[in-house]
């Protein structure tokens, strides 16, 4: 068994996910034990910097470099926080924070393909010296390099650990941004495996996260459960208007973040609300059903066929108001019933799914197994992900003397 620290703090800068497991096997025969996990919060001032940041809030290199650091210094405090009571740990997969990111644009086919770029600040160096322990980074580079979108990388990693003999799912991951893995049921070994597909799906929790600021002028940061939006009623014509965006219709491979469903989208989204004369919980219902309403278009026009199970996971699966109205937008378009359940119904923690996913790509990348699916972010191969950063011989820095 090697014990891996699996770090990600994703689209919605709400704080630190980690996760400390158990792994043991290679790709289909992977066995992961979750041995503990936790949310380390973001020092407030930390978390402003970074939404601001993501807003396009211009930096000098020497503050990025600061603000660089600072993030790994709290990475490092977040994967230490895990240790006190456990057995001493073998690796750090470490995703980072995505501070920007732009997906490849181009044709191959005529030469005019330009490479993608997508920058995670908190760099593993720092976390390897601040720790002590083997950190592996920069997770995307790879796959960029290789003509990807560096984004979706779990679905190999769901695949391993959630694809089932009979039945055909989905799991949907609902954080800032929606991505989905589709798993065909695993073949027999003699029979050609049907390729595993996956994608951004839009916005999950970015713009109602905002709208909930923006209403609650800033005493709430999100919609707990889904509460309020759900004593709202979404206009339907307004989700039929925002689902012409482009991105929906737009066949994967295909990758997005904060930078198109960020701050400015919402205000484009606010404004032609203003005909509706929506009340505020209208509006967040709304949103609530672009949301779902996405990710019903993009499964009934990229999937080959319909999932018998959705498997929610992130924090948006905790919204009960979205879950159940994905359950109705997917009944109507589906054309078989359709189960709409979370990770932790098939026994995979649903909070920390993608911090123990970085955690099995870093145990992939230090035994050489490619992390990354060609068919899901369009990379011309199978790739070694991540950089690997040894403990200097002076071993562990203390944190506290930064
Ligand atoms: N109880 C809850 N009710 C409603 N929404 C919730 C609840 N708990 C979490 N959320 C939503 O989930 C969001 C965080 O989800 P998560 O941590 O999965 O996102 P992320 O990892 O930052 O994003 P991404 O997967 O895009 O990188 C919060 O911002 C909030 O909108
Ligand atoms: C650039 C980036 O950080 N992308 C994230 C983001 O958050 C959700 C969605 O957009 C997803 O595709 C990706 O992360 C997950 C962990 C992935 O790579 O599979």
């Amino acid at each position: 068994m090697t014990r891996v620290i699996g770090a990600i703090s994703g689209t919605s800068v709400d704080g630190i996910d980690v996760a400390l497991v158990e792994i043991a096997g290679t790709e289909l025969d992977l066995e992961v034990n979750l041995l503990a996990a936790r949310t380390h919060p973001y020092p407030h001032t930390l978390q402003e910097e970074i939404l601001a940041v993501c807003g396009g809030k211009p930096l000098t290199m020497a503050a990025l470099a600061e603000l660089d650091d600072a993030i790994a210094g709290e990475f490092a405090r977040a994967a230490l926080s895990l240790l006190p009571q456990q057995l001493p740990v073998d690796l750090i997969g470490s995703h980072g924070q995505t501070v920007y990111h732009r997906p490849p644009v181009g044709s191959r086919d005529n030469g005019s393909r330009r490479l993608g770029y997508s920058l995670q600040l908190g760099r593993g160096e720092a976390i390897s010296q601040l720790t002590g322990i083997t950190t592996v980074s920069n997770f995307r580079a790879a796959d960029i390099a290789a003509g990807g979108e560096g984004a979706p990388l779990v679905p190999k990693v769901d695949r391993a650990l959630l694809g089932d003999r009979q039945k055909t799912r989905c799991v949907q991951n609902l954080g800032g941004i929606g991505n989905v893995a589709y798993l065909p049921p695993r073949s027999n070994p003699h029979e050609t495996p049907e390729p595993i597909l996956g994608w951004d799906t839009g916005p999950a929790n970015s713009l109602l996260d905002l709208a909930v600021r923006r209403l609650s002028r800033g005493q709430r940061t999100y919609d707990r459960d889904g509460a309020w939006a759900a004593t709202g009623t979404p206009c339907e014509p307004l989700v039929e208007r925002w689902l012409q965006e482009p991105f929906f219709q737009h066949p994967p491979p295909k990758s997005t973040g904060r930078e198109l469903f960020g701050p400015d989208y919402l205000d484009r989204c606010w404004q032609e609300a203003q005909s509706y004369a929506l009340s505020d919980e209208d509006f967040l219902a709304t949103l609530v059903e672009l949301t779902v309403a996405s990710i019903a278009v993009n499964y009934r026009a990229f999937l080959p066929v319909q999932p018998d199970e959705v498997l929610l996971c992130g924090g948006g699966s905790r919204n009960l108001y979205l879950k159940q109205r994905l359950q109705a937008r997917l009944a109507a378009t589906s054309n078989k019933p359709v189960s709409v359940l979370t990770t932790d119904d098939v026994g995979l923690n649903a909070d920390f799914k993608e911090a123990i996913a970085f955690a099995v790509l870093a145990y992939w990348r230090v035994r050489g197994i490619p992390g990354n699916l060609p068919e899901c972010t369009g990379a011309e191969t199978p790739r070694l992900l991540g950089e690997i950063h040894r403990v200097p011989r002076r071993s562990r820095a203390s944190i506290e003397c930064q």
